[in-house]
């Protein structure tokens, strides 16, 4: 009974509205001590964890994800684990341990725990490990920065390695995704095993050939692979398959410092990062190896149920990212069935566990129980065994948190802006429904994403639209060649942050990108249409070119304005002035945190809060790491400085803000899980004032839309990761459709 009620507790069953009774159920779950090297005395929930971790790491799982909303100190959980499992475990058992599971793989194993986070939680990382850990007791290595291969670490002499996401990506890309090669007749960038396939039938003199040549070729290119699995099952033939994949030459080229060795632990923090299987960072991340792993986030599903396929692949837990033959009992873990499955058997024998049993029949069920079935077995089987759940709400008692007010503030535009946005609104239907009769409606998401953000930035301001870069650009592109386009991300039309480049040579900020076709699926490019490939490859050149567009953060939108004496608010902009006088009415030393997901706004905010006298810093994602610390100093110190200005994306996730009580959420994002991390910047153990939560809307505009589609997709996350089962009830069938594309 009490493993029953402790398993309940793992699945966050003790959350929203816990009981005193369920409170009394929860002294029954085991708990665990740290070492007296962990100097922060642990909350009981904290210990809890300890205790069930150090189980799961003995476990088939060897790991698991820890999802705890945010703020409640997953990175001490996190770090307390280490600390403890290097005393329990000495040295020799460890290499036992990874010599008898390393598979028969050659990597070196080191005793040490490899965390990745993005780039603004590095500093908290380091930072938390040295405020809470006896000094000299735990060595620490910050592997990030242009030089890092070169100082040739022995990673053997440290507990905790600290990376990023994008070093990574980067690391692996550079090392073991072959260079792209150009084309000789159309200048495009296409990795080697692509380029064939390119030359046959799309580019140079192959593209003569007819659609109807194009498919026998490809039926004969099937016959061929056909023979040459017959010929490698008879062992006559030892080549690799044809078009192998990227991810499949790690093992033989494989340079990169973190790849070659055999981690002890993985820790991935913030590890919705990598919800998109697909892209680079993900595939990076697969490509390690290590003995345990972890995933902490407090939001590890933002969309759709997929999502969490990244995770469960990244745990390696057996059978649900697995792959398994249907005329043999081979079971492989890789996507890449050409190269690494070697039962003989084509790779369309071959099917996903996840994807048959939790995916397909939540996407192309015959019938909403269908669907409904796959999320309890998904809740039930698939997270109960691997995922520890906590909310602040459960946790009351122990975090004995300061009261969280959650306004939603709706505002009119005036007479003007009104004028504006119908017009707009109007000009987009009339896009829209052009689509419609042309009966092209889905070939054109990309362009109705971008209505859509047009249509959002003028609720914002209309000087988002009035005064985008898109005109000006164009224009000076036509003199200045395609250069200066590339600072605009194609999705926000903003400078970009963190650029990337597809292979049309359109350019996004990769969190916009993920996001993008995270939301629609498999997507084509937003400016351009033809399907999208990204090409990080040219990453540095669009820094380059960012870098290059002087004073991007001040000059921006503010540059283009003819004479600032003129400049106007908005309605949000009042709205928001309103509220942070509010603030310092109620509280002199109050600060306050403003997000929203367009730069070139908060460019107006700050020059309009700066104009009556408050003073501001901002946060965006084209800040280096060092930039992006002295901005946080500054806001935390500097008494004066009462609102920091973030971006949603380059700031949203990993902060710690205690300092600021108020958050004003700009703008209303597709995904409520981006919003929920956002608030909590602030609510998280070490605040003491009560947290007033602003968020904007303009009453009768699009994003009020928005609000419901985030009302349903908080529903798809209470049904699964947290606890709610009635919440998927009140999706109808078209909404889990919509919601669960992968
Ligand atoms: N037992 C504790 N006693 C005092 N402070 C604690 C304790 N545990 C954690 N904290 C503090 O709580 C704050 C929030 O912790 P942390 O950043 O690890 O939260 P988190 O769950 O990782 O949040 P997020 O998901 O937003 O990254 C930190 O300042 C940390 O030092």
């Amino acid at each position: 009974m009490a493993n029953d009620k402790w398993l309940d507790e793992r699945m966050g069953a003790a959350v929203e509205g816990e009981s005193s009774a369920a409170a009394a159920a929860v002294e029954a779950v085991p708990t665990a001590e740290p070492p007296p090297e962990v100097l922060l005395p642990l909350l009981r929930f904290q210990k809890e964890w300890l205790a069930w971790a150090l189980a799961q790491e003995a476990s088939v799982s060897r790991g698991g994800i820890l999802a705890d909303e945010m703020g409640m100190g997953k990175t001490i959980q996190a770090i307390a684990l280490v600390l403890t499992s290097r005393r329990l475990r000495p040295p020799d058992l460890h290499s036992d341990a990874s010599s008898s599971l390393s598979l028969g793989r050659s990597k070196r194993p080191v005793r040490c725990t490899l965390v990745i986070c993005p780039v603004v939680a590095v500093i908290q990382w380091a930072q938390e490990i040295e405020r809470h850990t006896a000094e000299g007791s735990v060595r620490v290595l910050v592997y990030h920065g242009g030089k890092r291969e070169a100082q040739k670490y022995d990673f053997n002499n440290y507990d905790f390695v600290i990376t990023t996401y994008s070093t990574i990506e980067a690391d692996y890309r550079k090392h073991i995704m072959p260079p792209k090669i150009r084309c000789d007749y159309c200048n495009k960038l296409y990795y080697p095993n692509k380029m064939k396939v390119h030359l046959t039938y799309y580019c140079g003199p192959g593209a003569q050939r007819t659609e109807k040549q194009a498919k026998q070729e490809s039926k004969k290119r099937g016959v061929k692979r056909k023979r040459k699995v017959q010929k490698k099952r008879n062992g006559t033939d030892n080549e690799d398959f044809e078009g192998q994949d990227e991810g499949s030459v790690s093992e033989s080229r494989g340079q990169s410092p973190l790849h070659l060795v055999r981690w002890e632990r993985i820790v991935l923090d913030e590890a919705h990062f990598i919800k998109e299987r697909r892209c680079n960072t993900a595939k990076a991340i697969f490509a390690l190896e290590s003995e345990y792993k972890w995933a902490l986030s407090g939001t590890p599903l933002q969309n759709r149920v997929g999502e969490l396929y990244s995770l469960i692949r990244f745990l390696q837990i057996f059978p649900f990212s697995y792959y398994f033959c249907k005329d043999c009992n081979c079971e492989i873990l890789d996507t890449n069935l050409k190269k690494q499955c070697d039962c003989g058997h084509s790779s369309v024998r071959h099917f996903c566990w996840w994807n048959k049993y939790i995916s397909n029949p939540i996407q192309y069920g015959s019938s909403s129980s269908e669907g409904k079935r796959s999320m309890v077995l998904l809740k039930e089987k698939v997270l109960k065994g691997i995922v520890l759940r906590r909310t602040k709400k459960g946790r009351a008692a122990d975090l004995a948190l300061p009261p969280k007010i959650v306004t939603l503030r709706r505002d009119s535009f005036d007479k003007k802006e009104m004028e504006f946005y119908e017009a707009l609104y109007t000009q987009s239907c009339t896009q829209f429904d052009s689509y419609v009769d042309a009966g092209t409606l889905m070939n054109n998401y990309a362009h109705i994403f971008d209505l859509l953000t047009r249509l959002r930035q003028a609720v914002d301001h209309p000087y988002l639209v009035a005064f985008s870069k898109t005109a000006e650009l164009h224009d000076r592109s036509k003199t200045e060649g395609n250069e200066i386009m590339k600072s605009q991300c194609g999705i926000c039309h903003n400078l970009t942050e963190d650029t990337v480049v597809a292979s049309c040579d359109h350019v996004f900020c990769k969190t916009c990108l993920i996001d993008y076709s995270a939301t629609l699926g498999n997507v084509s490019c937003p400016s351009c249409s033809i399907p999208l490939t990204v090409d990080l490859t040219t990453r540095n050149s669009g820094e380059k070119v960012t870098a290059n567009m002087k004073g991007g953060k001040r000059s921006g939108i503010l540059s283009r304005l003819r004479n600032l004496k003129d400049f106007q608010t908005s309605s949000k902009i009042d709205a928001l002035r309103e509220e942070v006088r509010n603030m310092v009415e109620r509280d002199g030393s109050a600060k306050g945190i403003v997000f929203s997901q367009f730069t070139s706004f908060l460019d107006l905010i700050e020059f309009s809060l700066e104009r009556s006298g408050i003073k501001c810093v901002q946060l965006n994602g084209k800040m280096n790491i060092v930039e992006k610390g002295r901005a946080i100093d500054t806001f935390t110190n500097d008494p004066d400085c009462r609102i920091f200005l973030m971006s949603l994306k380059a700031g949203g996730v990993a902060l710690n803000l205690t300092v600021a009580s108020h958050v004003f959420l700009m703008d209303p994002w597709w995904n409520p899980a981006v919003e929920s991390q956002a608030q909590d910047r602030i609510h998280r153990i070490g605040q003491f004032k009560p947290i007033r939560s602003t968020r904007f809307v303009i009453k009768d505009t699009v994003e009020e839309r928005i609000l419901q589609l985030q009302e349903k997709k908080k529903l798809v996350f209470e049904g699964t990761v947290g606890d709610s089962p009635e919440a998927m009830s009140k999706l109808t069938e078209a909404d889990l459709k919509f919601l669960f594309q992968n």
